[in-house]
């Protein structure tokens, strides 16, 4: 069912969580405190700040993973959460391919992961071998894996990390086209203050506490972001995505005339936008500066993530 949603809607049985006054000590210290926070169906909630600001901490108290020590966390009855965690728990020795990785913490029938990495665009990996995936292909298994049992929350601790420019974007893109076609809601957490910013409905700035909030608009221009992001904060206008052509899952380029090509470059006739930012031969024109922070992380381990039922 598509169901073309934007921003949620205002009915009570849309909350789909709720967290008032949360807090959570460790070690003597409040890690994160009096955070109010909900997201309905259909929003896309983003949390910014900087490291250690307490993001993934605010995302594990919202699916559960973590319990309050203060404050409250509602979840809505039944609510099916569907998690990209930060880092995966994972023997990278040991040989995974991307089916057995959609079914680590479930059970799923083929036609469910067909489905999903039909719709991440990497039907075409089902028997690849994970450690083998680029950023961008990693990252849109790991996407499929939490889209594959029909969420009503996604929640995305930084779905971009390791992926290229371009590749941010199409997932970007990926994400809100879920979104749309699904009516979740989303819980993304994100360094990238520029991308980010155009395909949220609420932003809320973390540092510990909740700093800031409200629209991409009016938390750019808040004082307390500024102060919080410094000299990177002043060169952030809301970020215009119109480039000239899609790049496909497989590599290839699609552009605006509908030629499919193995690569593109500026003078290959196919570009017609010439203004704005040009990064590694593709036009992507947007406002300020880049300045966020990636990290690769299948070595690492933490959490397997997936999906999840409250
Ligand atoms: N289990 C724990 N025990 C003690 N301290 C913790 C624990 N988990 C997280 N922390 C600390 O809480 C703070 C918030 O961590 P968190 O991972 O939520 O930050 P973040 O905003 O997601 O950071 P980053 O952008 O670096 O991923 C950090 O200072 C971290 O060291």
């Amino acid at each position: 069912m598509l169901m073309n949603v934007r921003g949620g809607g205002d009915r009570a049985e849309d909350q789909l969580v709720s967290l008032k006054g949360t807090g959570i000590r460790r070690d003597g210290r409040w890690l994160v405190r009096g955070i109010d926070l909900s997201i309905r169906r259909g929003e896309v909630v983003t949390l910014i700040g900087p490291n250690g600001a307490g993001k993934s901490t605010t995302a594990k108290l919202a699916i559960g993973v973590l319990r309050p020590d203060e404050g409250s966390v509602a979840r809505m009855r039944g609510l099916r959460i569907g998690y990209v965690p930060q880092k995966l728990a994972v023997d990278w020795t040991m040989p995974l391919s991307v089916r057995r990785l959609m079914r680590l913490t479930a059970p799923l029938a083929d036609a469910e992961i067909m489905t999903a990495l039909t719709a991440t665009g990497i039907a075409h990996l089902l028997d690849a071998e994970v450690r083998h995936l680029s950023g961008g292909e990693f990252q849109r298994a790991l996407l499929a894996r939490a889209i594959a049992r029909k969420p009503d929350l996604l929640v995305l601790d930084e779905p971009v990390q390791g992926v290229d420019f371009a590749g941010e974007a199409a997932l970007y893109e990926l994400i809100r086209s879920i979104r749309n076609a699904t009516g979740c809601g989303i819980l993304m957490i994100s360094h990238d203050l520029h991308m980010v910013m155009a395909g949220t409905d609420t932003v809320i700035c973390l540092n510990g506490h909740v700093c800031c909030r409200g629209t991409p608009e009016t938390v750019s221009q808040s004082s307390d972001y500024m102060k919080l992001f410094g000299g990177s904060a002043r060169s952030i206008a809301v970020y215009n995505h119109h480039h000239d052509h899609t790049h496909l899952p497989d590599g290839r380029v699609e552009h605006s005339d509908g030629s499919v090509t193995d690569h593109c470059h500026p003078q290959d006739g196919h570009h017609h936008d010439k203004g704005g930012h040009d990064h590694e031969g593709h036009d992507h024109p947007h406002n300020g500066d880049h300045a966020h922070q990636h990290g690769h992380n299948h070595h690492q381990s933490s959490q397997t993530g997936g999906s999840a039922r409250a």
